[in-house]
């Protein structure tokens, strides 16, 4: 696919003065950061946008590419916009709230194919290459989970970008007042106990369903019991103070979730089924945009009673559940063993009984289904499938290999290995799961080349 975003890669630099220059941004990087060109050299600076120019200090010089740190927009791009959030330029949260909603879609489509073309080789005349579905109305509050780091001063916050360093704030508009709120009162309540009580303390993750009901999950550090710790009684107290967080968990030093407060389960909705979500197992972030990738991959899939799928990666079984409506039997495969055993008690909850599960990673557990697949849907975390798990799907072939995936790197390279093994990329639909990131969750679809 020829890029809309043609790029005149002699020179965008406007002018030189010793080590400050003018450059206009051609691009918009994948990390969120403008790539404009002088002397040839590719020029990456963070906070300009495509269409600007700024009066830029160049910061680091390498062999074929350099950084830049914006001092001035010279000329601004009319998708600008003011950062909402106060803690936009600190935090590691966000990368693209200084650009227009619609744009930062336009932009998201457009890296997924540029990897797509680049790592995977993959052509993409032939492929129907959906524009990003974004969020409706108001893309914001729509997280979830927020994993926010305990700072010894006594507030709680997130990474700053490529450090360790937490940047506290007053109002995430990632999240829910709600969840800021609990965020607050967490915070007052670790600030009045003694220090010594959570001496292990390293993070927080809060999470929220669309009840409104809330769930902590305190990390204590490796070494640390958190269950041994004086922190128990103080963590009754706060599940008993905080109304609507109903559940108050700590991972102690085995990573084994121990339940501090609450009774009963935290409990999701999705597509019309109830899933019963254990602290440490995998949700979709954002429940609106989780429909819309779920329905993409339902209405991909040439489903019948006759046809036999494989869900590998299934989590806590959403996307196996909701094959298992339209298909003979559906097979899931998970790792995390809180997750594969939620999945099983979410079949009985949804009384589905033509689904199994398997626990175990994938590439050493498939050959423990006894059914070949008609269908194969597979959703890894970032890094991707196991090499082992794409050459087994090739001496399979099922018909439909359809690939869900929050990486668009590791995504290339899979499809390539896939392309080159006979199946050919027939659609791709970007979502936008995360609203104001440069992440991006992308599904493929993919058919058999017939011989
Ligand atoms: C991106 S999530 C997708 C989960 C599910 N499909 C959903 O939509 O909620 C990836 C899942 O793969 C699991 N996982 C990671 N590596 C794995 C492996 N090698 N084998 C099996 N499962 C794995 C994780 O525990 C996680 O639940």
């Amino acid at each position: 696919m020829k890029s809309k975003y043609p790029v005149n890669k002699k020179s965008s630099a406007a002018g030189v003065n010793n080590n400050v220059i003018k450059l206009e941004g051609l691009r918009l990087s994948s990390e969120g950061v403008a790539v404009g060109y002088h002397e040839g050299k590719a020029t990456f600076v963070p906070g300009l946008l495509p269409g600007e120019i700024g009066q830029v200090q160049i910061v680091e010089v390498k062999k074929n590419w350099q950084r830049g740190k914006l001092l001035e927009i010279l000329k601004a791009s009319p998708d600008r916009i003011k950062p909402p959030c106060s803690v936009f330029n600190v935090c590691g949260g966000c990368q693209l709230q200084h650009l227009k909603y619609e744009q930062t879609l336009v932009w998201k489509k457009q890296w997924v194919a540029d990897a797509l073309a680049r790592i995977g080789k993959i052509s993409l005349d032939s492929v129907t290459i959906h524009p990003t579905i974004g969020m409706d109305y108001y893309p914001w509050r729509y997280r979830n989970k927020a994993r926010l780091h305990w700072e010894e001063q006594g507030s709680l916050g997130y990474y700053q970008e490529k450090s360790k360093a937490t940047v506290p704030f007053e109002d995430c508009l990632l999240i829910s007042e709600e969840m800021n709120g609990w965020v607050r009162e967490v915070e007052e309540f670790l600030g009045e106990q003694d220090k010594e009580s959570y001496p292990s303390l390293t993070s927080i993750t809060f999470r929220e369903n669309s009840r409104g009901e809330g769930m902590l999950i305190m990390d204590a550090l490796p070494e640390a019991s958190l269950a041994d710790t004086p922190l128990l009684p103080g963590a009754q107290r706060l599940g008993e103070c905080l109304g609507l967080i109903r559940w108050v968990w700590g991972i102690n030093s085995s990573g084994v979730p121990v339940r501090l407060a609450g009774q009963g389960d935290f409990d999701e909705d999705v597509l019309g089924a109830e899933f019963k979500i254990s602290p440490l197992a995998f949700l979709q972030v954002n429940p609106s945009q989780t429909h819309r990738l779920y329905y993409t991959v339902l209405d991909w899939a040439k489903l019948s009673t006759e046809k036999v799928v494989w869900d590998l990666y299934c989590g806590i079984g959403t996307i196996t559940l909701a094959l298992a409506g339209k298909a003979k039997k559906v097979w899931g495969i998970e790792e995390n063993p809180y997750a594969v055993a939620d999945a099983q008690e979410n079949a009985r909850r949804n009384a589905i009984d033509n689904v199994e599960f398997i626990a175990g990673k994938v590439e050493d557990t498939f050959r423990q289904i006894s059914d070949s697949p008609d269908i194969v849907v597979l959703d890894p975390p970032r890094a991707g499938a196991h090499k082992r798990v794409l050459e087994r799907l090739l001496e399979l072939g099922p018909d439909q290999i359809i690939y869900v995936s929050c990486d668009p790197g590791t995504l290339a390279r899979d499809l390539g290995i896939l392309q080159s093994g006979g199946y050919r990329v027939a659609e791709l639909q970007p979502v936008d799961m995360f609203p104001w990131t440069v992440h991006v969750e992308t599904v493929v679809l993919m058919s058999r080349v017939e011989k």
